[in-house]
């Protein structure tokens, strides 16, 4: 029996956790009749190790650990796939299969659109003259977003982070889209701010790169109102974080697709976590294919991602960009197949 396992981030701010199993319900709800349970990385349980051993309860024999993380940096990299080597060695008649991170993917950058589209004036105490009023007539050419991430010591996450920038550039009639992280790296939210006032903006749009509410959040909170009082001659605003998108469900559960079938569900509305047998175009960019083994694909890849802390071209070829390349070696499985993805007979060649 399959199994997907959500792995969440954690945070010490209760009502973040709580959104997490909230949005993993929602997950869940998309699939009925299968197994899905939620765990956390840190800072609050259920652990990884406590997600598994739900899973193994319910008699799941394949287990999809599904990080409900942004990008591929020391958390996915390193810190799930440790977890997955513990249950192995505690679980050796299980499967464990590890799926891939959010990442790059166009969905992000629609959430990204809907949650600009929603900003609100940043709320300044009253009697401040704020700028709603003042720049009411503010033009899309002195408007900034500034997306502001977790940020990482990982060059493969900033740097992914600032192609979703680019990418959601590309879409918008801003003349600027800029990138800041609240911490850990540069340009930090201060100085992404100031580069935003340097320019000239006249108006600045704050977008969270955040799956939940948490600490971090309510920090960008109170830290772009600050922001916004020291400036009354700019409008700022803010925008909510990725939270419950109806696209952020469904990217999880293509995640889990892959990790599970090998591959994506062209269209998950009618999605019921059943893929037909179908034949694809091969094109592999990866030159260790033709030995990989389902599970042992995903994990190993991380697992070079941990030996090889400063060579990120290993972790690459898995956290890769080229999110429209599916794992096509492993065709035509579906739930109850025993042939599927860990059967060698299923590796493909292009
Ligand atoms: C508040 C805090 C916890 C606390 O102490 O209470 C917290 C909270 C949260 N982090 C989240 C995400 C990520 N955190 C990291 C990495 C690190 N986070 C660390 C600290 C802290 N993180 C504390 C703040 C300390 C401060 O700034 O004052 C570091 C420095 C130390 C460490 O944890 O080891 C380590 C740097 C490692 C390095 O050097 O690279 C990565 C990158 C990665 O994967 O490594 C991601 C993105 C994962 C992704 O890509 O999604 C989320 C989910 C947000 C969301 O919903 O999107 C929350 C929840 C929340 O905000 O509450
Ligand atoms: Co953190």
């Amino acid at each position: 029996m399959n199994a997907i396992l959500l792995v969440g981030h954690g945070s010490r701010d209760p009502e973040g956790n709580e959104e997490l199993l909230e949005f993993a319900q929602a997950v869940a709800d998309r699939v009925p009749g299968t197994c899905v349970e939620t765990c956390f990385l840190e800072l609050t349980r259920p652990s990884i190790a406590d997600g598994v051993q739900a899973c193994v309860k319910r008699g799941a024999t394949r287990v999809v650990l599904v990080p409900i993380i942004l990008f591929a940096a020391g958390h996915a990299k390193i810190d799930i796939p440790m977890a997955i080597d513990r249950a192995k060695a505690r679980h050796p008649q299980v499967e464990f299969v590890y799926g891939r991170p959010i990442g790059v993917h166009e969905k992000i950058v629609s959430i990204l659109q809907s949650r600009l589209k929603e900003a609100r004036p940043v709320a300044v105490p009253a009697g401040m003259n704020n700028a709603v009023e003042a720049s009411a007539g503010v033009t899309d050419e002195e408007t900034a977003v500034l997306v502001l991430g977790r940020g990482s010591s990982d060059p493969d996450a900033n740097s992914d982070f600032f192609k979703m920038s680019r990418m959601l550039w590309e879409k918008l009639p801003y003349t600027w889209v800029e990138s800041s992280f609240i911490g850990v790296t540069q340009p930090s939210f201060s100085d992404g701010l100031e580069r935003c006032v340097r320019l000239g903006a006249k108006k600045i749009i704050v977008l969270p790169y955040f799956l939940f509410t948490g600490v971090l959040i309510k920090r960008i909170g109170e830290m772009t109102e600050e922001f916004a009082e020291a400036h009354p001659e700019l409008q700022v605003e803010i925008g909510g974080y990725f939270g419950f998108h109806p696209q952020l469900v469904e990217l999880v559960l293509e995640r889990a697709n892959e990790g599970l079938f090998g591959k994506v569900a062209a269209n998950c509305d009618n999605c019921q976590f059943r893929l037909e047998a179908q034949e694809h175009h091969h094109h592999h960019h990866d030159h260790d294919h033709d030995h990989d083994h389902g599970h042992d694909h995903h994990h190993h890849h991380d697992h070079h991602g941990h030996h090889h802390e400063h060579d990120h071209a290993h972790a690459h070829s898995h956290n890769d960009h080229n999110h429209e390349h599916h794992h096509e070696h492993l065709h035509t499985p579906s739930v109850g197949d025993s042939s599927g993805i860990a059967g060698s007979g299923q590796v493909k060649n292009s």
